[in-house]
């Protein structure tokens, strides 16, 4: 069991050069590099809730987990130990899970689901079935958790389709930009460490933290904003960003313009 805690028992390395900075830590930048949750997480709760409060408190569930998994990666990178490999994986998993249950679009249902408790719940039963079969062959995890990001990406092109909405399009281009420079970065990290290592820089995993956690900003905003476009049509959301509409890598948020209120007087 002690095994399991063990530094260096994860069959997971990346690039980064083990025990440079610290005795103590394995991975240095890495680990600092996930503390990054930790600072966008509060801020995507606060600047989220008006929205949660109208829609569905749950909603605050995916920032809340998100510091979950900064803290699980952070311990992942400190000891890159079986457990901690675990932790960040089955952490990803169930926030995925959440998302999915939460903001899936209601029009690409299966057929045979006719609501969102149901679907909400066979979502639930397939997370717990995959955590289970995660332990069956752990070095293959991540990469069927990357597989996640191509199947939103396809349902979110299938939802803007017909969108003209130029601040809409911006979300989503920035945030299919930002994956893109994110798996780039992991996959280039995983495969290309040699020619990293060559150049004395091993640090893309560290940058795959900060530019994926952005991407999870951005993207959970837009699905949360076309999602309360079709289940509280009323509360009349749009878009802006925090601190400024102006800057190029500000936090989008939604703000609603209606109420329950507003809709009960018209
Ligand atoms: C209808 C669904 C809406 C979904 C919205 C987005 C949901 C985001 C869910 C999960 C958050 C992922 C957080 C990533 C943490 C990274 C920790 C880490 O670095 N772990 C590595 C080991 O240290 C591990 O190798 C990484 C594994 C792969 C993680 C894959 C995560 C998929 C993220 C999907 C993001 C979608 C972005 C879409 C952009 C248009
Ligand atoms: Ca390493
Ligand atoms: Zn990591």
């Amino acid at each position: 069991m002690t095994g399991l805690f063990a530094y260096e028992s994860s069959d997971l390395d990346w690039c980064e050069d083990n025990y440079r900075h610290s005795e103590h830590i394995v991975e240095y930048f890495n680990t600092m590099s996930s503390l990054f949750f930790f600072v966008i997480s509060p801020i995507m709760l606060y600047l989220l809730h008006p929205y949660a409060r109208e829609r569905n408190l749950a909603v605050h569930l995916v920032w809340i987990m998100m510091i979950f998994v900064g803290l699980f990666s952070a311990y992942f990178h400190m000891t890159l130990s079986f457990m901690g490999q675990m932790l960040d994986e089955l952490s990803i998993l169930w926030v995925l899970g959440l998302c999915y249950g939460l903001w899936f679009p209601r029009r690409l249902f299966p057929s045979f689901i006719k609501d969102r408790t149901t679907f909400s719940r066979l979502v639930m039963m397939i997370t717990v079935v995959t955590t289970l079969c995660s332990f069956v062959k752990p070095t293959a995890n991540a990469y069927l958790l990357n597989c996640f990001a191509l199947h939103i990406i396809y349902s979110l092109g299938l939802e803007m389709r017909t969108c003209t909405d130029p601040k809409v399009l911006r979300l989503c281009w920035s945030a299919v930009g930002l994956w893109v420079l994110a798996i780039s970065c992991w996959i280039s990290d995983r495969f290309g460490c040699s020619f990293w290592q060559k150049l004395n820089f091993c640090y893309l995993h560290g940058f795959w933290h900060i530019l994926i956690v952005m991407a999870v900003a951005y993207a959970s905003t837009l699905i949360a904003y076309l999602d309360a476009n079709y289940e509280i049509p009323y509360s009349l959301p749009s878009l802006q960003y925090w601190p400024s509409d102006n800057w190029v890598l500000g936090l989008p948020y939604i703000v609603l313009k209606g109420t329950t209120k507003t809709q009960k007087i018209f």
